[in-house]
């Protein structure tokens, strides 16, 4: 059996509907799904298995006007992405049509020679004979080579989408084992939410420098799970502050992560969090990478 396998990155303007399109495919609550805009601050991995393909969706940040320097570095993160991927898909509301922050990512998707695929969603909310102009001016600003129109809410067109990727990935082997994608989102979207009360309740230093991981993900017998994430970081000045007075901090960040996820996974969670100091960790620029905030 020949399969495929390959990196396919979002790209989108905040509030184009990446996250509800991630979801959507991957059939899990992978991002945080929010009205607000940039709620998406990290890459996160979405694995599906189609058709003999294995598609990693690469879930970039929104592009914005980075002004701080954990901005700078995330929108970074997101153009590296795009740029490391097979293929990109640009992905477009089509109700709101080309506003000045879709054009910004257009010229910037134009200067490259990726192999861009452009997604017009949201087709739920205009009718037909919009979508043909839309089309035809970026079509006009960029080299498309394919264009999906769908629906990430309703799911209407999806489906195409899934079989042209798995059909155009390239040839090669999984890069993730099969068994290890079951419990892969729900352990993604554990470091994520920990991940996000980092960098809600500290300076900004802190979650620029750490990396979130989820070492354990048990189901009980229960129906509870126990979730076991540990957050490794380069100096010890960093892990008091993270620790806090009494262990203060890190209490509230684990409370709070762990509201969010009961939540999202709509059953009693255990969460445990460990600080772990990560001597060298700068030089790791794998993990940098992994976590998308290479500079
Ligand atoms: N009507 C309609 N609404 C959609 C569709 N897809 C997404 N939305 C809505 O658009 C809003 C933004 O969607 P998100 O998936 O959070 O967008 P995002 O691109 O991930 O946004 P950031 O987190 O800012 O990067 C949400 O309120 C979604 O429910 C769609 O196909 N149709």
């Amino acid at each position: 059996m020949t399969t495929r396998c390959g990196f396919v990155a979002l790209v989108g303007a905040p509030n184009a509907g990446k996250s509800t399109l991630l979801n959507r495919i991957a059939g899990a609550k992978l991002s945080i799904v929010s009205p607000k805009a940039q709620t998406t601050r990290f890459r996160t991995l979405g694995i599906v298995v189609h058709q003999d393909a294995q598609i990693i969706l690469v879930d970039l940040p929104g592009i914005f006007k980075p002004r701080r320097r954990l901005d700078r570095a995330m929108v970074n993160a997101a153009w590296t992405g795009s740029q490391d991927a097979d293929l990109t898909l640009l992905l477009i509301d089509a109700k709101a049509g080309l506003r000045e922050d879709v054009r910004e990512i257009i010229a910037k998707l134009a200067e490259g020679n990726k192999k861009i695929w452009l997604v017009l969603n949201k087709t739920d909310l205009v009718s037909a004979e919009e979508l043909l102009p839309l089309t035809q001016e970026v079509s006009g600003l960029l080299t498309v080579e394919h264009v999906f129109m769908l629906s990430a809410r309703s799911g209407d067109g999806v489906e195409d989408l899934m079989n042209h990727l798995a059909r155009e990935l390239p040839e090669g082997p999984y890069l993730y084992p099969e068994d290890d994608l079951t419990d892969l989102p729900d352990r993604l979207l554990a470091a994520e939410l920990v991940r996000e009360q980092i960098f809600m309740q500290t300076h900004e230093e802190i979650p620029y420098q750490a990396t979130v991981e989820t070492e354990s993900f048990k189901e009980r017998p229960d129906g509870s799970v126990r979730i076991e994430v540990t957050i490794y970081v380069s100096r010890p000045g960093h892990k008091a502050i993270l620790i806090g007075e009494g262990g203060h901090k890190i209490k509230s960040i684990g409370a709070r992560a762990r509201m969010e996820l009961q939540g999202l996974l709509e059953r009693p969670c255990h969460l445990f969090l460990n600080v772990k100091e990560r001597a060298g960790w700068d030089e790791e620029k794998a993990r940098l990478r992994a976590i998308g905030l290479e500079e």
